[in-house]
């Protein structure tokens, strides 16, 4: 089992000396097994990140993080922002070393990771230079070049268009083992993810396979607005 939590609840910081703040999650029993490609739905506020930032700090050796804000530092080339989720397989020496005349070996794998992130001609360019859809490339790059088995995405793809949400997706489950990805889009979590997970109110409301559920039965647990909006 990579993930379990067994009728876990947390809450951010504490209201007073007494008590604690209200419950961003409420009694989550929760397993996942190695190989499982699961989504995690349900609407704003429901506890999304909240459980992401739990099982991470569950298994964060093991795990590729890759969070809501990006987590980029913005004086940075889009080269050095990827080459820092690998930082933990070289020396320090190494990683200084590279960030001022990057190595052929990194360079080359990162040219190769750009080109499939379709950032093959901003390599060299700050991140702060970036627009939020590529900015959300490099993050997925940097998540992709650390290189272990789960993967673990709050909305990762959210400001890309539909067509590369779906192309850079397919890539980041195809290179990882095990991946829990929370996403407003459900036809992606329908289209790419084999069990889905539905959060309400810090709550589980839904657990189960993704096969025989269609979009209504999504909408239906998302209580989507009228707007019908992803
Ligand atoms: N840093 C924080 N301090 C205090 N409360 C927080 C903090 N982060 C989140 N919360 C609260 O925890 C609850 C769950 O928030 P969380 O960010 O996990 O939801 P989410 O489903 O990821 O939402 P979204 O889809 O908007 O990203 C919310 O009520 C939120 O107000």
């Amino acid at each position: 089992m990579i993930f379990h939590l067994d009728q876990q609840t947390f809450s951010y910081g504490k209201r007073s000396a007494h008590s604690a703040g209200p419950a961003a999650l409420s009694d989550i029993s929760l397993s996942i097994k190695a190989g499982e490609k699961v989504a995690l739905i349900g609407p704003s506020g429901a506890g999304k990140s909240s459980l992401l930032n739990l099982l991470y700090h569950n298994s964060p050796l093991q795990s590729a993080w890759c969070p809501q804000d990006g987590g980029l530092v913005d004086s940075l080339s889009v080269y050095n922002n990827i080459f820092s989720g690998g930082l933990e397989r070289h020396s320090t020496l190494y990683n200084l070393v590279n960030l001022l005349r990057p190595f052929a070996a990194p360079r080359k794998e990162i040219e190769v990771l750009a080109r499939q992130l379709g950032l093959r001609d901003k390599l060299f360019t700050s991140v702060d230079q970036l627009s939020g859809g590529q900015r959300q490339r490099v993050a997925l790059g940097r998540a992709l070049y650390r290189q272990q088995p789960v993967f673990l995405g709050d909305e990762p793809v959210s400001s890309l268009d539909p067509l590369q949400a779906d192309e850079l997706l397919a890539l980041v489950l195809k290179q990882h083992e095990t991946a829990i990805v929370s996403l407003h889009n459900r036809r992606l979590a329908l289209n790419h993810f084999d069990r889905i997970i539905t959060l309400r109110a810090g709550r589980i409301v839904f657990d189960g396979p993704s096969a025989g559920l269609t979009m209504a039965h999504l909408d239906a647990m998302y209580e989507v607005d009228a707007s019908g909006a992803e």
